[in-house]
């Protein structure tokens, strides 16, 4: 059964001068799951983040953390909640153990040195603990920021754009501190653009977009409800019309009759055997085909189709 760990009900904001960035926010995440956020610059992640860590004031809305709300009882909450912010804001002078043991202070946890070692061990930090944080590369102080969030033993860790800007094996490792963190029963929030970061990391995936969430799902799902198979086959010779045989499935052409283009199933790979029907029934018809290209869509096409979606109901 999912133990809801945050509960937002209603979430408004609407910033001095009129600007409504979070509108009628209704979001459960449950204990233990890691939940990517997804939305394109402006959509309201950072904003979303912030009420629930209060450095936001919601404009309406309730928020529950841990089965209580958080109005009433904020400072309890917020010790439990992690926060990896996109910059760095402060301690720039410190070196790397001095501000991780100080954010495990902040919330009243008794001094831990080997977990702390533990920590800057595990990311890849330990060698630098006595370096000035400015003294670090870019990627490197990416890393304090998770360490500052890990040192004091969050249950619920926001990761607000982790791996923006970082290289392919940075963004490897944070994946792998990610897994690491679920192993230990810690639940996630990360915001992302990058759509191959929701795909490879989370179980539950929301869409968000000018303050409103379009949906939110199980990855899995939505892929299976919203996936769809792509072929492309290039034809030996062009054509001018279809065959009712092969008009029947959902093809067209394409190229100037050059090539035959393939959209169906339903992203659970039920395309795939339909290409396979395809290609005997073009044989049966005397089509002659050169090659074929099969892909099923992504969480990213599904992203794109979405919001250009919105964008036409908008228009
Ligand atoms: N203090 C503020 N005053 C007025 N408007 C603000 C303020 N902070 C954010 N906004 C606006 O609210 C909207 C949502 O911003 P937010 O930072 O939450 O987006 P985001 O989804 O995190 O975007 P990004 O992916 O670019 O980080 C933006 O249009 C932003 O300009």
């Amino acid at each position: 059964m999912p133990e809801p760990i945050l509960e937002l009900a209603g979430l408004t904001k609407v910033f001095p001068g009129g600007f409504k960035a979070l509108d009628n926010v209704d979001l459960t995440i449950n204990r233990g799951e890691i939940f990517a956020l997804l939305g394109p610059n402006g959509a309201g992640k950072t904003t979303l983040i912030g009420a629930v860590c209060g450095l936001v004031r919601p404009t309406s809305g309730t928020i529950r953390a841990f089965g209580q709300d958080t109005k009433s009882d904020w400072r309890q909450a917020r010790a439990r909640i992690g926060l990896v912010p996109q910059e760095l804001s402060t301690d720039m002078f410190e070196p790397v153990l001095h501000a991780v043991e100080y954010s495990r202070g902040l919330f009243g946890l008794a001094p831990d040195p080997a977990r702390i070692e533990e920590i800057l061990r595990s990311l890849s930090l330990w060698d630098k603990r006595n370096n000035r944080i400015m003294e670090l590369s870019g990627g490197m102080k990416r890393r304090v920021l998770i360490a500052k969030a890990m040192a004091h033993e969050p249950d619920l860790l926001f990761l607000d754009e982790p791996t923006a800007g970082v290289d392919v094996e940075l963004r490897k490792d944070m994946w792998h501190q990610i897994d690491a963190m679920r192993a230990r029963g810690v639940t996630v929030i990360l915001t992302t653009h990058y759509i191959e970061e929701a795909e490879e990391m989370a179980d539950r995936v929301g869409i968000i977009r000018g303050g409103k969430i379009l949906m939110v799902d199980q990855k899995d799902a939505m892929m299976a409800r919203l996936g769809r198979t792509e072929a492309h086959v290039m034809l030996a010779q062009p054509l001018d019309t279809l065959p009712p045989a092969i008009a029947a499935f959902p093809v067209e052409l394409k190229e100037g009759g050059r090539s035959l283009c393939y959209r169906g199933g339903d992203g659970t790979g039920k395309g795939r055997e339909e290409v396979a029907e395809l290609t005997k029934a073009l044989i049966a018809s005397g089509i002659d085909y050169v090659g074929i290209d099969v892909r099923e869509s992504s969480l990213e096409d599904i992203f794109v189709s979405l919001l250009g979606d919105e964008e036409e109901q908008a228009a």
